[in-house]
């Protein structure tokens, strides 16, 4: 058997860091080598870590410590698998530079789920030849970030091929402020927040004389855990930051 992959897991009392500990525990590859508190110094965590001595980092926090996360994993050659959502642009583009010149391999991936992978991937096929588009995506209302990552990647994915164009008559006014959703490249995307909801999205698609419509559903946040568990294995053996799964799954 190869050598067991040694993984510590940020953000491990949160909803996902409770079942992703529940999974380590239940594959016998993977040894959980503790949660770690990241709300310390830098010296503490460091500490933390040199008593751990993790291969690889699973991270479920919060959009404003995720960066300073994988910042550490860099200093300390440890792999980040990351699902928190809410990093900028910028700072991806910041992170994926400085792995890439370390060698080091990373995933932030903003969805685990394969059915959110299908319909993204489903809705950048559909979005060539209908490009009318509009995105809504519903969580619970714990939630910290807006549009939901997911959302973002899917307005990303569909931007890509999508013949750019601002949808809605040129005239529309809002007499509520945020009426249309976000704009993005000229589509837009709403986001709904209710209790009782876990992870939803469906990319809503008009023609003339016809829609289409692309939906997808996490019931629960085991729906998550294939996905997080693919990335653990599949960061052992990169040597740059990946972002989104569907580069693993082709
Ligand atoms: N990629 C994917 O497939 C998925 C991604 N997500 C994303 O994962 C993230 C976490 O979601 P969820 O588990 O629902 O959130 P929770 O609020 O349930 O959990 C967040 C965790 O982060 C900890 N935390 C809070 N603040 C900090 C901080 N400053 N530094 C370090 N840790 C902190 C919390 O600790 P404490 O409880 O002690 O405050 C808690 O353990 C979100 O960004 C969400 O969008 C969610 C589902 C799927
Ligand atoms: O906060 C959540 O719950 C989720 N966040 C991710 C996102 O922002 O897309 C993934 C999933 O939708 C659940």
């Amino acid at each position: 058997m190869n050598r067991q992959i040694r993984v510590a897991v940020a953000g491990a009392s949160g909803r996902m860091g409770q079942e992703v500990v529940k999974m380590l525990g239940e594959d016998q590859t993977l040894i959980y080598t503790g949660p770690l508190d990241t709300r310390v110094s830098d010296a503490e965590l460091e500490r933390q870590l040199d008593e751990m001595k993790p291969d690889v980092l699973v991270d479920f926090t919060t959009p404003h410590s995720v960066y300073r996360h994988m910042e550490m994993c860099l200093r300390r050659q440890i792999r980040p698998v990351v699902g928190t959502t809410g990093l900028s642009p910028e700072q991806l583009q910041d992170l994926t530079a400085r792995y890439k010149e370390a060698g080091l391999g990373a995933i932030i991936a903003p969805n685990f789920a394969i059915g959110a992978i299908l319909c993204m991937k489903f809705a950048a096929i559909a979005a060539k030849y209908m490009p009318h588009v509009e995105i809504i995506e519903l969580h619970h209302d714990r939630k910290l970030d807006a549009p939901s990552g997911t959302a973002l990647k899917t307005a990303e994915m569909i931007a890509a091929v999508r013949e750019k164009q601002q949808q809605g008559h040129p005239d529309e006014t809002e007499t509520i402020a945020g009426a249309r959703g976000a704009d993005y490249d000229g589509f837009r995307i709403h986001s709904v927040r209710l209790p009782g909801m876990v992870a939803h999205q469906e990319v809503l698609f008009g023609a003339t004389g016809q829609t289409l419509s692309i939906r997808h559903d996490s019931i629960n946040r085991e729906s998550f855990m294939p996905g997080v568990n693919m990335a653990i294995k599949a960061v052992m053996n990169l040597d740059s930051l990946i972002y989104g799964l569907e580069h693993l799954i082709d």
